[in-house]
């Protein structure tokens, strides 16, 4: 597939973990560019990845094909107003990033442009081991959705939906859910250095337990999760000890209502910007 030019308007921390997983993927660097208002993320960008850097959000989109929209939603609708009336966006992809806003909402913050990818990465991007989930309307091509998944394809695993609420489902699932799994590590490296081992020997525990269960669900795709659980769950052993008291305190029914509420959360923002 022909290389295109990625312009990222915001260089925060979405952005600098695609820029990682795009650049040690073999993205060509100078084919990259991002724009943000202070200078060390800029900088930091420069340095680490050899990509352009501008403090000009118009000089990035005039340098790109792709444009990924990578501001924090509250920010979205004026930095799109800025982009239409200071320069032209005709021929170029529209990408978002940005949780809780529509792509009804982005093109009409674009002028009614209608080439627009919704899309919902995560930021194990950096290390290429992201999900990213994919929207696009119907006026986007065929041409145009496969490069944006080539780009994403580069940063880790990806996903196409098939309506735009869903991508509300992959924030959840996806998008906001690392944070779930180090609050979970960071609870149990916790109780660990409670019970006596160092932060550092109770961190390498946590981290290697995690990693390896990872790796399984991901090398056994037959095995059904539960599966997977049972093979560690020895008849009245140690295991069966500690589930059980996870499900006694419904543990099943946290992770509901927290994936419940990164949904409502998108959709409020929808209605609200
Ligand atoms: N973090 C995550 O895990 C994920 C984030 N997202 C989405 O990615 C987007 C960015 O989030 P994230 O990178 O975490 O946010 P950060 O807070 O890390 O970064 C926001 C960046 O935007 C810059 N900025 C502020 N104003 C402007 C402007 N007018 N033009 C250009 N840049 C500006 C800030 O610059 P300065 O430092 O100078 O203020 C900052 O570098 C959000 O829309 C979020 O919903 C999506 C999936 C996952
Ligand atoms: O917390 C947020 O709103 C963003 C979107 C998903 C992860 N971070």
């Amino acid at each position: 597939m022909q290389a295109r030019k990625l312009s990222f308007i915001g260089a925060g921390n979405m952005p600098r973990s695609i820029i990682s997983g795009l650049v040690n993927g073999g993205y060509d660097p100078k084919l990259i560019t991002a724009s943000n208002p202070s200078t060390p993320k800029l900088e930091a960008l420069a340095n680490d990845f050899g990509i352009n850097t501008t403090q000009s959000n118009i000089e990035a989109c005039e340098a790109g094909d792709v444009i990924i929209l990578s501001v924090k939603p509250q920010i979205m609708a004026p930095t799109c107003a800025d982009l239409i009336q200071k320069t032209s966006i005709d021929g170029k992809i529209m990408v978002s990033i940005a949780a809780g806003i529509t792509t009804d909402r982005i093109i009409e913050m674009l002028g009614n442009y209608n080439q627009v990818v919704r899309t919902m990465p995560n930021t194990p991007s950096s290390l290429s081991k992201g999900m990213t989930g994919l929207y696009a309307p119907d006026s986007v091509t065929q041409v145009d959705r496969d490069f944006v998944g080539h780009v994403m394809d580069h940063v880790g695993k990806t996903l196409w939906v098939e309506k735009d609420s869903q991508i509300n489902i992959v924030i959840a699932a996806a998008g906001s859910s690392p944070a779930y799994f180090f609050l979970f590590a960071q609870a149990m490296q916790d109780e660990a250095i409670q019970m006596g081992l160092s932060s550092d020997d109770a961190r390498v525990l946590v981290q290697q337990a995690m990693l390896g269960s990872a790796e399984m669900i991901c090398h056994n795709p037959d095995l059904e999760l539960s599966e997977l659980r049972t093979q560690v769950t020895s008849k009245g052993g140690t295991t069966h000890a500690a589930i059980t008291a996870f499900q006694e305190n419904n543990l099943e029914a946290i992770v509901s209502k927290a994936m419940q509420a990164a949904v409502a959360r998108a959709v409020k923002m929808s209605s609200d910007l």
